[in-house]
């Protein structure tokens, strides 16, 4: 039966029926739906409340509406940062729902004092308790859900958090409507939208007991009671922590950009829209639109381009919003308008849904409510800059009109410059982004998108991977142990290491797939027996070398099973990649060196054959081909050497190309020390013979005799 990988669709499925399977998070899923409701009926409520009790005709109406909407905002500002404090350490249980039951009775309030005062002053304090609760929820969610399905945690989130708009909107026309009605049926007459707000306060209540009863949510303090400090020192310690770690800074950073990028579409958007004839039609449309691409970005974000990092991904996304919104400025046309600004919501949804992601992964449990916090109120802060900053720069500029001869008049408003710049702004925002953020440094982008979905490499953060491969006594093993030699002359820690059998089931299997008695084997066994390999040996051998900052070199790795297995044994090599790729958890070498040489020459260099090498001509040239062709689609981690030449000129070449990546190796390791001698030694001795004693000449049970470093575990 042939095997069907899942779709994206259905890992999207899956992955949101796994985390709607965990009790604990479901509760707090459906708590948070009903508190995004109440808050969308609560805003709709509270406009329409100031608009009904407003006094001062259409002007006073205005203002009211105004003062409701600063009142939303403001109190982020300065509350902000203490919603952080609170987040990182109170019981996040008690501060969820209690943030809801203090609103619920906000709202209750509001009708029963019916005062505008009352109404604005009651904004702020809702307002101030979201500034704790809303650092609080996001903080809580990397909690409740495994690392590897946060994603699908925040995308449902997000989506119900937004999504519930649409119901909302509905909910308060029925409820408006029905209030008529019985209006209309009463000679008393009722206020339009009181009952509304009690609507709201009661939702509010139902969202904070559901709260209530989740016992089982990790409630206690993240910071432990020992190292608790003050309240100024615990901001203080929240931004100095945003501003030293570059992926923070450069998240931080982003994320400004796309919501400094987006208050200026909001500010401008209906001036930019009238300019093109539009009108409010061309208005909602331009709106629409903007959700529309902002919520399939955040939809399908976790499933763009899957190959890329997701830390290059936002900063793609965001420069990519600012390239559409750059068109936008300066295209006429309302129709491609509408299309472009679905591509900006769509790339700055993929980002926002990235980033926030990214925080809730990479920040530290208790330095998270105070991030999400700084990051709440520094967007706050932008929004309220640009809106207020943005239409004063268009009018400032104004409209002109360029007169070019032939090609007739060409008119340029102020809203349109100022788009421009905002989208210059985005881009440069996410290619510094990109930038700081960055985990893959010498892979091209181009490079990255063209690998297959699932195959994206891992290279070392620390220390120095270096691998060699080719075909039958190409030289492999000379040229690694000559390196090796030259660097631990250098004073580099070096371990030196090999494929298959460099630990004690490595050996075993080695024994199984070289010895010539074991017969045929089905391919697919000799795949799985070389992954087995590969597993423990990257496992237990490579990583914790790499982890120590060591230069490790390695005689073969996962090319040899492409070569080999699939060049060689005529396997679909995309399928032998992936279990390769498996089992060495996508981990490749900064550099692998491939001795190229004639099958017949390095065949000559040896006399008695393992099962593989007695392998006919045309497998060996099958394995040469896939070789070369591997280093041919990624040259930038590759050096391919004429293997025919004298072993001197070879290790030359070598040395040459690994040297200035040796600035990869920490500089404390990379010191010549007394350490040097010390040099863990991956199957070959350190006097440069075989660790099996032998002294690198062919022996006929070299079928997994050499002696591999001890296991770590
Ligand atoms: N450039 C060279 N020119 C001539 N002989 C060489 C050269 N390099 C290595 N040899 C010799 O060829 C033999 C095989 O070398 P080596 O074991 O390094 O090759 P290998 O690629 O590791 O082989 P295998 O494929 O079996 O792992 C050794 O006897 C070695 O001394
Ligand atoms: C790692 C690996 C190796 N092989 C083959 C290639 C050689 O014929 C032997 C290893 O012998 P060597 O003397 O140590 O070079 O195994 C393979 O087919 N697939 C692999 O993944």
């Amino acid at each position: 039966m042939a095997y069907h990988p899942g779709s994206s669709d259905d890992n999207d499925v899956n992955g949101i029926r796994l985390v709607l399977g965990i009790r604990v998070f479901r509760r707090f899923w459906a708590a948070l739906g009903v508190a995004s409701l109440a808050d969308w009926i609560g805003l709709l409520a509270l406009t329409a409340y100031a608009n009904d009790i407003a006094t001062g005709g259409y002007a006073g109406k205005n203002f009211a509406i105004a003062g409701v909407l600063f009142a939303r905002l403001a109190p982020a500002l300065v509350i902000g940062p203490f919603g952080g404090y609170v987040a990182d350490r109170l019981d996040r249980r008690l501060v969820l729902t209690t943030g809801l039951l203090l609103r619920a009775v906000i709202f209750a309030s509001i009708p029963l004092v019916g005062t505008l005062w009352w109404l604005l002053a009651a904004t702020v304090l809702i307002e101030a308790v979201n500034a704790v609760w809303m650092p609080t929820k996001d903080a809580t969610v990397p909690t409740l859900v495994p690392r590897a399905h946060l994603d699908d945690a925040n995308r449902l989130n997000l989506a119900t958090t937004y999504g519930s708009a649409l119901p909302a909107a509905a909910l308060f026309i029925v409820a408006t409507t029905a209030t008529r009605f019985i209006d209309g049926l009463t000679p008393v007459e009722l206020p339009a939208v009181d009952p509304t707000l009690y609507l709201v306060a009661i939702a509010f209540a139902i969202g904070g007991l559901i709260f209530l009863g989740l016992r089982d949510m990790p409630a206690g303090s993240a910071v432990p009671e020992d190292e608790q400090v003050g309240l100024w020192r615990t901001i203080g310690q929240g931004w100095a922590y945003v501003f030293r770690t570059p992926l923070v800074r450069g998240l931080v950073l982003g994320i400004v950009g796309a919501f400094a990028c987006g208050g200026v579409v909001i500010g401008l958007g209906r001036v930019f829209v009238g300019d093109l004839g539009a009108g409010d039609p061309g208005y909602g449309l331009l709106f629409g639109c903007v959700f529309l691409g902002l919520g399939l970005g955040m939809w399908r974000g976790p499933r763009v381009l899957e190959q890329v990092s997701r830390r290059r991904i936002f900063g793609v996304g965001l420069m990519g919003a600012g390239v559409a919104l750059a068109v936008v400025a300066v295209i006429h046309n309302m129709a491609l308008v509408a299309i472009l600004v679905t591509i900006v919501g769509f790339c700055a949804g993929v980002s926002w849904i990235t980033g926030y992601t990214l925080l809730g992964l990479e920040v530290d449990e208790e330095m998270r409510g105070r991030t999400f916090a700084f990051v709440a109120s520094l967007v706050r802060l932008v929004l309220s800059a640009v809106l207020a900053v943005a239409p004063l720069v268009a009018g400032v500029i104004g409209s002109h009109t360029i007169e070019m001869r032939e090609l007739g008049d060409y008119t340029y408003t102020g809203s349109e410059i100022t788009i421009l710049i905002a989208a210059v702004v985005a881009f440069l925002f996410g290619a510094v982004s990109f930038r700081q953020m960055n985990d893959r440094v010498g892979l091209s982008l181009l490079s990255e998108v063209r690998q297959r979905p699932g195959l994206a490499p891992v290279y070392p953060e620390h220390g120095l991977f270096v691998a060699f491969e080719g075909g039958e006594g190409a030289g492999k093993s000379t040229q690694a142990r000559m390196l090796v030699d030259a660097l631990q002359a250098e004073g580099y820690r070096v371990l030196l290491t090999r494929e298959p059998g460099a630990t004690d089931v490595g050996r075993t299997l080695r024994q199984i797939v070289l010895d010539p008695a074991t017969g045929d084997l089905s391919p697919r066994t000799e795949v799985l027996l070389y992954a087995a390999d590969k597993a423990e040996h990257v496992d237990a051998v490579v990583l914790p070398a790499l982890e120590r900052g060591d230069v490790v070199v390695c005689d073969r790795y996962v090319d040899s099973t492409l070569a080999y297995q699939a060049g060689g044994r005529a396997l679909d090599r995309e399928e032998v990649e992936r279990v390769a790729r498996w089992s060495t958890r996508q981990l490749r070498p900064h550099l692998t060196v491939l001795l190229d040489v004639d099958p017949s020459v390095g065949r000559s260099r040896f006399e008695v054959a393992d099962r593989l090498e007695a392998e006919p001509k045309e497998f060996h040239a099958r394995v040469r081909d896939t070789f070369l062709d591997l280093a041919e689609s990624d040259r930038n981690h590759y050096l391919v050497v004429s293997a025919d030449r004298s072993v001197v000129a070879i290790a030359d070449e070598v040395l040459e190309r690994v040297r200035p990546l040796l600035g990869l190796v920490h500089p404390a390791i990379a010191a010549r020390s007394d350490d040097a001698e010390r040099t863990d030694d991956g199957g070959h001795g350190t006097d440069g013979s075989r660790g099996d004693g032998t002294d690198g000449s062919r022996s006929e049970d070299d079928g997994g005799e050499r002696t591999g470093p001890e296991s770590p575990r």
